[in-house]
């Protein structure tokens, strides 16, 4: 039995399982008693070809229409204006654009009709919003927007109502032979034995079959109310927008045409849109269409598709439409009758349930044939067996209802349900414990796991950083909040060159909030550095407004730094740069002395910063080296210099480890689960904090990224069970490394990241766990990888580290 389950239910994987594996076991299943209730946590998969075919058009229409608008692009000199009559609704409401037409010049990628209605700024003025302050809450236009426009909702199927399930109960192919059983039995008898004596055997049956429709209607019913629990809070996102001027914290469900939506690398668009400001915007549109290679998006390029995510850079967007008048909504429509991924676990209880239905079955047919046999034997001693009685025929039928009897109670129909109803308590239970999980596969296959691949940042350490210590022209010295920028003996001129880097180079933002005070925004390596510019006296909106940013290079992981060029108010062009200390220091060939005054870069002094960023880094902080340079001549076009930099200084920033990791990771360490640390962050930085949660053990190895990528698969087979720790890893890399552990190792892993950088790694990992951010969380609603998210970093204890003790044995 266990080899034809293996062979005939197996292949099925917790998730990404293949199309013809999952249509295997569909058709062994064969003849089911009730269909409707055996397949109802299953994937549908008819409703997942017609996605896959609407990403196909999708993919067509984008194409032809960004044919057209370059086409279009080229006449554009000549805009006629266009024949567009605006509803006399929408103009009585205030605005003086319908979203049909919003919807044709975003969806058609219409170069053409923007232009003719102003560009972005000129739909803004149409939508009655600013795109500098976002829309205004508290005027009337508020709640027609919401008539006009709609919401930025999906049409959800309605919830079911209980008699929804009776019926489906009811659907049961033995129940229904029972039940004409039970009709005849019931005409028979009475016809024979009169009312109401005959009547008994009919109307017992009907009681039962009665009673078992209602017990099976009732569960499957709460069951359903539960999943609509779990699933709104899954559907939970939030996302940056600023409205009456303040930047806030918005569900995407509220967002309305007219909002300005600030994107950054990682998040999905939560709504069809037009680019107002960003740099280098790259979106990956392969959820709404299939194609995979990303696309620019600037300001000639300005649409944004709902659905698609952000793969690099950072953006404010201009909302236009919403809802189900976007492609996503519609795909998201018909993805959501196609269901959630059967589990392995699912699978091979259906396994069971058929072959006990077939086992019960066998037996069901020997008894009606032994009972037959029995009542032949006697007509035939008898000498009657030519003679049939009514009687005898009634005598007849129930032996063949006991026969179906024994199948009704035999076959275990509701067991591949109830793994599903088991799993969802986990499900809920782990959201008492704020961890959300998202494929019920994610409970099952989290008890075999036997490696962990763990980033470091956020997951391990709390992902509140402050900056401790600096070496400002050449000079070590300890930060804290207490001492300002004479205790750090400054130079003047180096000072304001620091605030500056500090200021301009950033992707995070000082802003005043609705009660007035200040609020630092950005991922918390740059509120860190904010932070430390702040209290060196710096102003962030003065010093935004003395220049120009001519050009940003956002913050990536794989070139572990960032770069923006300035316009000077005195004339002329600066570049800086900042980010993963070995590297900028690489691009430096000058650094500031401790008189602000400009020197080469000799082999004493990079020493010195040298040892600087090891002895930063064996403190366990995060190090970043700031450099600047001016420029000669210098276009948007060009990209920022990478060498010939000055370095300003290093700074070294504190990241204190979790509570309770050291325990948690030991008790991993005795279920037999290894736990591994990746990280793009230094190797000193990276060895001081593994050891201090107790990964990083005296036999371990700890490697560098760019050492580990250019391993040999022999290379590697020797190396990779003994990795503890990998430091200045890019995206790739843990890619590789995961892929190997599963592939070549057999291991079971479970990864756990932020989800921006470690994408592709949660997408190879068996079990997929990301942590709190909420752009992510949309991005794996949609890529269906990752399986558990922790939408709140509050809880010290990660989803990873409730992994079962005693479960550990390989699958
Ligand atoms: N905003 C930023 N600007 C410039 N450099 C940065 C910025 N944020 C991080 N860095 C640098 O990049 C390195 C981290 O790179 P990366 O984001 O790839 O790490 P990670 O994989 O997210 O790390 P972890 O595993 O700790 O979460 C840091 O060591 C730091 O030096
Ligand atoms: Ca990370």
């Amino acid at each position: 039995m266990e080899s034809y389950l293996n062979e005939n239910f197996g292949g099925v994987k917790p998730k990404n399982s293949e199309e013809e594996v999952l249509q295997r076991w569909r058709k062994l299943c064969g003849v089911v008693k009730n269909p409707k209730r055996r397949f109802r946590f299953t994937a549908n998969l008819s409703k997942r070809y017609e996605a896959a075919a609407m990403r196909r058009t999708n993919q067509e229409k984008l194409r032809i229409a960004v044919l057209v608008s370059k086409a279009a692009f080229q006449f554009i000199q000549g805009v006629s204006p266009s024949d567009y009559v605006l509803p006399q609704e929408v103009r009585d409401a205030g605005f003086q654009i319908c979203a049909e037409e919003l919807g044709s010049i975003v969806e058609g990628h219409d170069v053409k009709k923007l232009k003719f209605h102003g560009g972005t700024e000129g739909l803004a003025e149409k939508l009655r919003t600013s795109t500098a302050n976002g829309l205004a809450t508290d005027n009337e236009f508020f709640t027609r927007r919401q008539e006009i426009f709609g919401l930025n909702k999906f049409t959800e199927t309605a919830a079911r109502s209980f008699w929804v399930f009776v019926w489906e109960a009811l659907q049961d192919m033995t129940l229904m032979i029972l039940g004409v059983c039970a009709f005849v039995s019931l005409v028979v008898g009475v016809i024979m034995e009169g009312w109401p004596k005959g009547a008994h055997d009919g109307l017992g049956i009907f009681a039962s079959i009665l009673l078992v429709v209602m017990v099976t209607a009732t569960s499957d019913y709460k069951q359903s109310l539960q999943f609509k629990d779990l699933d709104k809070e899954k559907k939970k996102i939030a996302i940056q927008v600023t409205r009456n001027g303040y930047r806030q914290k918005l569900s995407i469900y509220d967002l309305l045409p007219g909002d300005i939506v600030h994107l950054a690398i990682g998040d999905q668009v939560p709504a069809d849109g037009l680019f107002v400001t960003g740099f280098s915007v790259l979106i990956d549109e392969s959820s709404l269409t299939g194609e995979s290679e990303p696309i620019m998006v600037t300001s000639g390029n300005p649409f944004l598709l709902s659905g698609t995510k952000v793969q690099d850079g950072s953006c404010k967007m201009l909302v236009t439409t919403v809802g189900m008048r976007t492609q996503w909504g519609k795909l998201m429509a018909t993805l959501s009758e196609g269901g959630d991924d059967e589990t392995p676990l699912q699978v091979k209880l259906n396994g069971v349930a058929t072959i006990i239905g077939k086992i019960g079955l066998f037996f069901a047919v020997i008894t009606f044939a032994v009972l037959v046999q029995g009542m032949f034997s006697r007509k035939l001693s008898e000498g009657s067996h030519w003679s049939w009685s009514g009687e005898e025929a009634l005598e007849m039928l129930e032996y063949f209802a006991v026969a179906v009897t024994i199948v009704v109670v035999a076959v275990p129909e509701g067991l591949p349900l109830a793994v599903t109803l088991s799993l969802a308590f986990a499900m809920k239970k782990m959201m008492n414990d704020k961890a959300l999980v998202r494929h019920l596969a994610a409970c099952e296959t989290m008890g075999s796991a036997t490696s962990i691949c763990s980033d470091k940042t956020g997951t391990l350490t709390t992902n509140h950083m402050t900056v401790v210590k600096s070496c400002i022209c050449m000079s070590i010295k300890e930060v804290s909040k207490t001492n300002n920028a004479s205790s750090l003996e400054i130079p003047d001129s180096s000072l304001k060159l620091l605030l500056q880097s500090i200021f301009s180079n950033t992707g995070g933002e000082v802003v005043v909030n609705k009660s007035g005070k200040l609020e630092i925004l950005g991922t918390p390596t740059e509120t860190a550095l904010l932070e430390f510019g702040l209290s060196l006296g710096g102003d962030f909106h003065s010093e935004r407004e003395a220049y120009k940013l001519v050009k940003l290079e956002p913050f990536n992981s794989s070139k572990k730094r960032m770069g923006v060029a300035l316009m000077l108010p005195e004339g002329g062009l600066r570049a800086h740069t900042k980010g993963a200390s070995e590297i900028v220091l690489a691009a430096c060939d000058k650094v500031l002395d401790s008189n602000g005054k400009v020197i080469p870069l000799d082999e004493a002094s990079s020493s010195h910063l040298n040892t600087t960023i090891n002895q930063f880094a064996n403190e366990a902080l995060r190090t970043l080296c700031l450099a600047y340079q001016e420029l000669d001549k210098f276009s948007p076009d060009n990209a920022i210099p990478s060498s010939g930099f000055t370095c300003i200084g290093i700074v070294g920033i504190k990241d204190p480890v979790r509570p309770g990791v050291k325990e948690s990771v030991a008790i991993c360490r005795s279920a037999g689960i290894t736990v591994r640390m990746v990280t793009g962050d230094n190797i000193n930085t990276a060895k001081a904090i593994a050891r201090e949660c107790g990964i990083l053990t005296d036999n371990g190895i700890a490697i560098e990224g760019p050492v580990f990528r250019e391993k040999s698969q022999e290379e590697m087979h020797e190396l990779v069970p003994k990795i503890q720790v990998m430091a200045r890893s890019s995206p790739l890399d843990k890619h590789t490394l995961v892929k190997f552990l599963r592939t070549n190792l057999d291991e079971v892993v479970a990864v756990t990241g932020d989800g921006t950088n470690d994408a592709p790694a949660l997408h190879e990992a068996d079990i997929g766990l990301a942590m709190g951010i909420a752009g992510t969380e949309v991005s794996i609603a949609h890529h269906r990888y990752n399986t558990i998210s922790q939408p709140l970093l509050e809880k010290s204890c990660d989803a990873d580290t409730k992994i079962p003790k005693k479960n550990h044995k390989k699958r």
